[in-house]
């Protein structure tokens, strides 16, 4: 059945997840702070800054108006990078405390609050009036828009601790090209989502130096050790770890051109600041600001994670990368399974 559905954030992956929920035949409303990017999307269809060269569903109207975009909605879903996020869900909180709606919340953050370490279902539920939506659901996986919009075949995995909640979005989102699986561990998902950020960023910063594919598969294997172990630390079931959001996100972040992340650590290994990077970049590289608090809570909470300290040392202690290596791989020798 057609539902009405709002989307917050038009940056690459809220616009072209609208346009999958639009092609399955539901009425979205794309909701962005730039008016220039809401008349080139109802006027060209196009979002050249954040999508190249694609054509969005002509259906799909966007708005600066937040009350316009959420009106009947039955699903609002943000895509909104983690350092927003918190502000947007407070606008939205304001609005659906004086509407007659009760919306499903679906979210597609991957990164921790800086300074509170909250996952971003937590911020939101901060921000939201208890009464006036249904509850929270997490979208996540190995899904790069670009990807997405060129119809690759995709699964994700849609997290909520509500299994009939996670259901209805899964419902939604389901068609020939974008499969959907349930989980009910929200935090193994949404901490796994955050913390593959970090390890591409890893997997790049190997790459850009000229390492090859065992150094960089040794990356990704011991990468998933720890957000594991950073992950079980806080309830997460170990499994969620194997999935989708999991190894499944880590393996397309940590190997790809497409990933901002991985791109991000590549011109890093080649010697760019991070200054640079991110001025060139023009979207969000979550990785960075992750390592951060990763790092801080890894520290409060004694959870060894060793390629995420070096990642930090590189990014916010301008240690030599060169240095970083030989200390990793200089530790003592240790058990692989714990
Ligand atoms: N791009 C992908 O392929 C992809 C896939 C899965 C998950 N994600 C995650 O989705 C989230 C969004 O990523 P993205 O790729 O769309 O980012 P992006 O950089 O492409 O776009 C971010 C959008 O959010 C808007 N925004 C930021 N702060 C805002 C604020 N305070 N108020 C209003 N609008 C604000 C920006 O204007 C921009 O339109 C991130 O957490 C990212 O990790 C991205
Ligand atoms: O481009 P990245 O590195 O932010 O990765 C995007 C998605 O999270 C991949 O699933």
């Amino acid at each position: 059945m057609s539902k009405q559905i709002a989307v917050l954030g038009a940056g690459s992956w809220g616009s072209v997840l609208a346009n999958v929920l639009t092609e399955n035949g539901h009425h979205v409303t794309l909701w962005t702070r730039s008016a220039e990017q809401a008349a080139e999307m109802n006027t060209h269809h196009t979002n050249q800054k954040y999508v190249h060269d694609f054509e969005y569903e002509s259906a799909l109207t966007a708005t600066t108006e937040m009350a316009q975009a959420i009106a009947g909605a039955d699903m609002i879903l943000l895509a909104i990078p983690t350092k927003g996020l918190r502000q947007v869900a407070h606008q939205l909180g304001q609005l659906l405390a004086t509407m007659d709606i009760k919306p499903v919340i679906t979210h597609v953050t991957k990164g921790l609050e800086q300074g509170t370490y909250k996952r971003p279902s937590e911020m939101i539920a901060e921000e939201l009036p208890a009464d006036h939506y249904q509850g929270i659901t997490v979208l996540s996986g190995p899904s790069h828009a670009e990807s997405v919009a060129l119809h690759d075949m995709t699964a994700v995995t849609i997290a909520a601790n509500d299994e009939q909640l996670a259901k209805d979005v899964q419902g939604l989102f389901m068609n020939q090209y974008f499969r959907a699986y349930t989980n009910n561990d929200v935090v193994g998902v949404e901490v796994a989502a955050a913390l593959k950020n970090v390890i591409a960023i890893g997997s790049g910063i190997l790459s850009g130096l000229g390492y090859k594919d065992n150094a960089r598969a040794a990356l990704i294997t011991r990468g998933l050790a720890e957000i594991r172990r950073f992950g079980v630390s806080f309830g997460a079931n170990p499994m969620t770890f194997i999935g989708l959001a999991g190894v499944g996100d880590l393996v397309v972040t940590a190997t790809s051109q497409n990933s901002r992340n991985y791109r991000c650590g590549f011109q890093l290994g080649q010697g760019q600041s991070v200054a640079e990077i991110e001025a060139n970049m023009g979207m969000v590289i979550e990785g960075l600001s992750t390592v951060k608090v990763a790092h801080e809570i890894a520290e409060k909470r004694h959870v060894s994670m060793p390629i995420t300290d070096a990642i930090y040392k590189v990014v916010y202690e301008g240690q030599a990368i060169t240095e970083v290596v030989t200390e990793l791989m200089g530790r003592e020798g240790t058990t692989e399974v714990e």
